[in-house]
């Protein structure tokens, strides 16, 4: 498969090591200096695109106005999804998003849904979400640590709404889920769910030991999406 590396900084690279690895062609680099107007997008079977949250939604409209199937790796563009899926039906194009492709991860996706809904009729345990990255990182709340938020939201009634803040605890009223985002050298990511009574803490927690997890769940995701039209996740990629 020919792929083409929209962004090519931390991630960007990693991929394009697993993609040759699992014998696919890279077709172009897009970075700063090389940007997406200056690129044939259809010279690529596939984009996977991990750049910044200011960028992700035009590299979308252009990847999907010119026919390209996009995978897309760029966290905090969510409330955009619905300009995004109509774009994506109306181009007849193909589309797949993650806040998160590493297996792990969305391992713990699923565990931490059926957690929230067994911890629904306990209210006296207390849930809260940390996630730690790297300090060049630019979006807080990960986009991981969101999605971890949603899925309490959605299946424990005693939580509507998350609150965030970085570096501390923010303060939280009845109903809102608290996040700490810490930023630290070096930190690939991690997350941790904690539900804590007066009696007991119960943890989940997720630990990224490089990006590898990420760049190959990107690459996965690019050989299911070829010859499809749609939006779909990593959902649909590990049919959970
Ligand atoms: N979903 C997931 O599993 C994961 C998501 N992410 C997300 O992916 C994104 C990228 O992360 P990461 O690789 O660490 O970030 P980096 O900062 O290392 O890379 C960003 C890339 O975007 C490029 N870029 C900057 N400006 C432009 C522009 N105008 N046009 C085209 N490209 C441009 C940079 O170019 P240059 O090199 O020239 O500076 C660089 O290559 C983030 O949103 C992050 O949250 C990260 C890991 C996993
Ligand atoms: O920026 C990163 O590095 C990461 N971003 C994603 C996120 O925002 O959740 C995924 C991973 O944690 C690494």
């Amino acid at each position: 498969m020919k792929i083409g590396l929209i962004g090519y900084g931390k991630m960007g690279k990693a991929i394009e090591r697993i993609a040759l690895e699992r014998g696919h062609t890279i077709s172009y680099k897009i970075d700063s200096k090389n940007t997406i107007d200056q690129v044939q997008l259809n010279q690529a079977d596939v984009a996977i695109e991990f750049t910044q949250p200011s960028l992700v939604i035009n590299h979308i409209e252009q990847c999907i106005s010119q026919g390209t199937p996009v995978v897309i790796g760029t966290t905090a563009w969510q409330e955009q999804l619905g300009h995004v899926s109509k774009l994506v039906a109306e181009n007849n194009g193909a589309l797949l998003h993650a806040s998160n492709f590493s297996v792990g991860v969305n391992i713990l996706f699923n565990i931490n849904e059926k957690l929230a809904a067994l911890m629904s009729t306990h209210p006296d345990y207390k849930a809260q979400i940390e996630e730690i990255h790297h300090i060049q990182k630019l979006d807080a709340p990960s986009g991981t640590a969101v999605s971890l938020a949603q899925g309490i939201i959605e299946n424990n009634e005693n939580y509507s709404s998350w609150k965030a803040e970085t570096g501390s605890w923010p303060t939280v009223n009845t109903g809102e889920l608290p996040i700490q985002a810490i930023r630290e050298p070096e930190v690939p990511g991690t997350h941790t769910i904690s539900y804590t009574s007066t009696i007991d803490t119960l943890t989940l927690s997720h630990e990224a030991h490089s990006r590898d997890g990420f760049a190959l769940g990107s690459v996965i995701a690019a050989e299911f999406l070829l010859g499809k039209k749609g939006v779909f996740t990593m959902r649909d990629v590990l049919a959970f």
